[in-house]
């Protein structure tokens, strides 16, 4: 008679899991039954700027454990940190997601887009066909280098509080307070509502 093959602490092959290791996936559980909210900032400088903007925001809603709530109206505005008139203007605008995925997973795959995109990385604030940064996700504040939770910079550039206020008034910024008080402490010069534009919801 062959004995029983029992998967137990006697069985050799059978190594013990980390402790780290089942928190990342008592975590990653908890996750998946918990979607967050996440905000994101989309920019285009380059290229046909709508049908970028439009392409990242179906590529993001094609993202498993993504799924987009809310897109803001489209903004152009000048560009914010470099000379005036050494780049062409932006179209900004703002979605509101909500995610299965970690924070760093959304990171990853926000850069994905923006490769997908051709996003060209070289100088600091140089022009690009696309642009994708996490302004927020859910409560989180962290001050990593490799995601900074809010975005370090967000509460002080309109072309993230102009199209954030509008899809949303009364949104705060974790940390920072409410977007519309934060809208009111930056310039809106160069900062402009394009109603002749319309970017789609995913359906
Ligand atoms: N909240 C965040 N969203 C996106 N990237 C972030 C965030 N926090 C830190 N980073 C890091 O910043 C690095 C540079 O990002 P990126 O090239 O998009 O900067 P940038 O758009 O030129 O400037 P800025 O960060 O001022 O928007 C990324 O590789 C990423 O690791
Ligand atoms: N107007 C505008 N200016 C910028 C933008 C942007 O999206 N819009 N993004 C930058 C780097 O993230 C730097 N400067």
């Amino acid at each position: 008679m062959t004995a029983p093959f029992l998967k137990g602490p006697s069985d050799p092959t059978v190594q013990p899991v980390p402790a780290s290791v089942v928190e990342k996936v008592d975590a990653a559980d908890t996750t998946l039954h918990n979607p967050k909210r996440a905000v994101l900032s989309l920019g285009s400088n380059l290229g046909n700027r709508l049908e970028t903007l439009q392409g990242a925001i179906d590529a993001l809603e094609d993202t498993p454990g993504v799924r987009i709530k809310g897109v803001s109206p489209v903004y152009e505005t000048e560009p914010w940190g470099v000379e005036p008139g050494s780049q062409p203007t932006y179209f900004n605008a703002i979605v509101v997601l909500k995610t299965t995925l970690p924070p760093s997973s959304l990171l990853e795959r926000a850069h994905a887009v923006e490769e997908a995109f051709h996003r060209v990385r070289d100088e600091r604030w140089g022009a690009r066909t696309l642009d994708v940064d996490i302004v927020a996700y859910a409560e989180l504040v962290s001050d990593d280098p490799h995601l900074t939770l809010p975005h370090p910079r967000a509460h002080e550039r309109a072309f993230v509080l102009a199209p954030w206020h509008d899809l949303e008034p009364e949104a705060q910024l974790p940390g920072r307070g409410a977007v519309a008080d934060l809208l009111g402490t930056v310039p809106q010069d160069g900062v402009a509502p394009r109603e002749d534009l319309e970017l789609r919801l995913p359906e």
